[in-house]
């Protein structure tokens, strides 16, 4: 890691990491600044985005503390402090382990995921001295959202301290009402998988202004038209049934506005990273320990149940043996 903590890639996991290492048992810390992963489709401007709020909290004297975990990508255009890149080599892993370029960017999170306690130590220790860690994410979202790796990852940094999910859309490929609706698809995925605070950044409002976006969101009538307009058959029937089904996704989410080519919105974007870290003290905390409990509960119950049956077999066993030394004790008397 750029701080560096490598592990070796000579060897392949058999199969994605199942638990982590990382999961400090202590529980979060509140107090600690935020990370904020930083997730969209493929092309939709994460790293720019990331770029450009690195740029802006420079400008602002108050840099952050910045992770790259696309294995792949050629040149990272912001100041990182801890890459990928430099603890596994993606093209490396791709020939030894005969993987196409989806594989290797899998099997490349397993590997360093393998060891990201060693990250959460050094994002801990940065943490009084930086106003937030941000998290890039591979060009894949599903490499990262749908991945065991991608999940250990994030619950290792929610379970640390306060942890904010931002969506990346982007505005100009959105104005396709059935694309529009892909992404709300994916937002609200991530956000019932995560449960973590969240908030959708429409970017590229320097290409198209996403209110339209915002609109379709809070009036239904209004994405109707756009589904008319766009004249899509049966697609068209499944975005518009699939809207009323998102309505109250829509009711509780926040959205902003921003171009990671003009700067504009950073100081909106960290307004809701503020508010969603708050959101994470509140209501993250008492559900995560909620959820430790109920996790406890049944680890617990299944401890106990593994001891009850193995005191079974053992009395079965002693029965049988008891019956032998009788039948044998018989035998002796005859
Ligand atoms: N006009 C405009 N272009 C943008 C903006 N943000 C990103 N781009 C462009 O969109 C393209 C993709 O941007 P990236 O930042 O590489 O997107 P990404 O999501 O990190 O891409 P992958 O990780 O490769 O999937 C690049 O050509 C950027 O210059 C923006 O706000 N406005």
């Amino acid at each position: 890691m750029a701080e560096s903590a490598a592990p070796s890639s000579s060897k392949m996991p058999s199969e994605a990491p199942t638990s982590s290492s990382a999961t400090k048992s202590e529980g979060p810390d509140p107090n600690l600044a935020p990370s904020v992963i930083v997730l969209g489709m493929a092309g939709s401007g994460k790293t720019s985005f990331v770029q450009r709020l690195t740029a802006h909290l420079h400008a602002k004297k108050t840099p952050p503390y910045v992770v790259n975990l696309d294995p792949a990508v050629r040149k990272v255009p912001y100041p990182v402090n801890i890459d990928i890149r430099d603890t596994v080599k993606y093209k490396q892993v791709m020939t030894e382990y005969g993987l196409g370029p989806n594989g290797a960017i899998l099997t490349s999170l397993n590997l360093f995921c393998t060891r990201f306690d060693q990250v959460i130590d050094l994002v801990r220790a940065r943490s009084s001295t930086v106003p937030l860690t941000i998290i890039d994410t591979p060009g894949q979202i599903e490499a990262f959202t749908w991945s065991a790796s991608g999940t250990i990852i994030t619950e290792a940094l929610a379970s640390s301290h306060p942890t904010v999910v931002v969506y990346v859309c982007d505005s100009a490929r959105a104005t396709a009402p059935a694309t529009f609706m892909s992404n709300m698809l994916y937002a609200c995925s991530i956000l019932y998988r995560t449960k973590l605070p969240f908030f959708v950044v429409f970017n590229k409002a320097d290409i198209v202004r996403p209110t339209f976006a915002q609109r379709w969101m809070t009036d239904f009538e209004r994405f109707d038209e756009a589904l008319e307009d766009a004249r899509g058959g049966y697609s068209n029937d499944l975005a518009r049934s699939l809207s009323l089904v998102l309505d109250e996704f829509y009711g509780g989410l926040k959205t902003v506005i921003c171009s990671a080519l003009t700067g504009e919105g950073m100081d909106e974007v960290l307004t809701a990273i503020g508010e969603c870290s708050q959101q994470y003290r509140d209501q993250y905390i008492p559900l995560y320990a909620e959820i430790r409990a109920k996790k406890a509960e049944e680890a617990a119950r299944k401890l106990k149940e593994e001891k009850d049956s193995k005191a079974d077999d053992l009395t079965r066993d002693v029965q049988a043996l008891d019956i032998g030394t009788v039948r044998d004790s018989d035998d002796e008397s005859e």
